[in-house]
């Protein structure tokens, strides 16, 4: 028997279609359908420039649709959402405010008291490994460091779902590595629902429950892989490669 999931992001038939300064049309997205389950971390796998970005947009209401439905717990997404937290490639502090200024931005923004958001934003800080760093200004701080001011500010928010686009991509690839094991640890120690957008596979592969393997672009839904490999993942177990070698060959994507 089939198990049942419960739906936190509802995508059905999203397409998107950008009118070029040469007078054409540049399709972007193709009737496009996914689901996110409840806690289920989620990768959007897909090979550059395929549309990743615009889907993580719309799903955030910054972008609309041209055609199609985006339902958060089943209210239709029609502009930007405070359910939804952002943490994007360019690692986006703000470079005159200390770490804890820039977790608790946001609570901040809500009107949350000083004392209330001040030890929310401590929970996050320590949760991602920065306790010790609250004092210091993100000039101060390595990129791998600035990244999870980012996750933390994110997780701060109190967001439904965590929209995450390639934010370990302009990593070394040791750093990387790290917060990909950084993230899974995080996620499991503190459940979320996540959407996380990427081009590599291993990545991918190391923290997904699901992965949905994108065309190239107009981006439309290749395959779907369940990813039923225990927790935390190791990169050399022959299931893992196997998978690895499995989405290879079902894409361009470079690994
Ligand atoms: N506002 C826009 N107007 C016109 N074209 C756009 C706009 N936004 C994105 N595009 C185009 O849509 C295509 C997909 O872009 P997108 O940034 O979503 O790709 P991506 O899969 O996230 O790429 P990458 O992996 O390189 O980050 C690109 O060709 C891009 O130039």
């Amino acid at each position: 028997m089939e198990r049942e999931y419960k739906i936190r992001l509802d995508i059905q038939n999203i397409s998107k279609c950008f009118s070029m300064e040469n007078g054409k049309n540049h399709e972007v997205v193709r009737e496009l359908s996914l689901t996110v389950r409840d806690n289920e971390f989620l990768i959007l796998l897909g090979p550059g420039h395929c549309g990743k970005t615009v889907i993580l947009n719309m799903i955030a209401g910054l972008m609309q649709p041209d055609y199609g439905n985006i339902c958060l717990d089943g209210k239709n997404v029609v502009g930007p959402n405070p359910d939804m937290g952002m943490v994007f490639q360019k690692i986006g502090t703000l470079p005159w405010k200390n770490v804890m200024e820039n977790v608790e931005l946001g609570p901040k923004m809500r009107g949350i008291p000083k004392r209330e958001r001040r030890k929310k934003a401590q929970h996050y800080i320590d949760l991602v490994g920065l306790h010790g760093f609250e004092e210091h200004l993100p000039k101060h701080l390595s990129g791998g460091m600035k990244q999870r001011v980012g996750i933390a500010r994110a997780y701060a928010n109190d967001p439904q779902i965590l929209l995450l686009d390639e934010p370990f991509g302009q990593l070394d690839a040791q750093t990387r590595y790290n917060m990909e094991e950084e993230i899974a640890r995080i996620w499991e120690q503190e459940k979320r629902t996540i959407l996380f957008v990427t081009n590599n596979i291993e990545e991918a592969l190391m923290l997904g429950d699901r992965i949905i393997l994108l065309t190239e672009c107009p981006a439309r839904v290749k395959q779907v892989y369940q990813v039923d490999l225990p927790r935390p993942r190791d990169m050399m177990d022959c299931r893992f490669l196997q998978m690895r070698r499995e989405i290879s060959e079902n894409t361009d994507l470079s690994i």
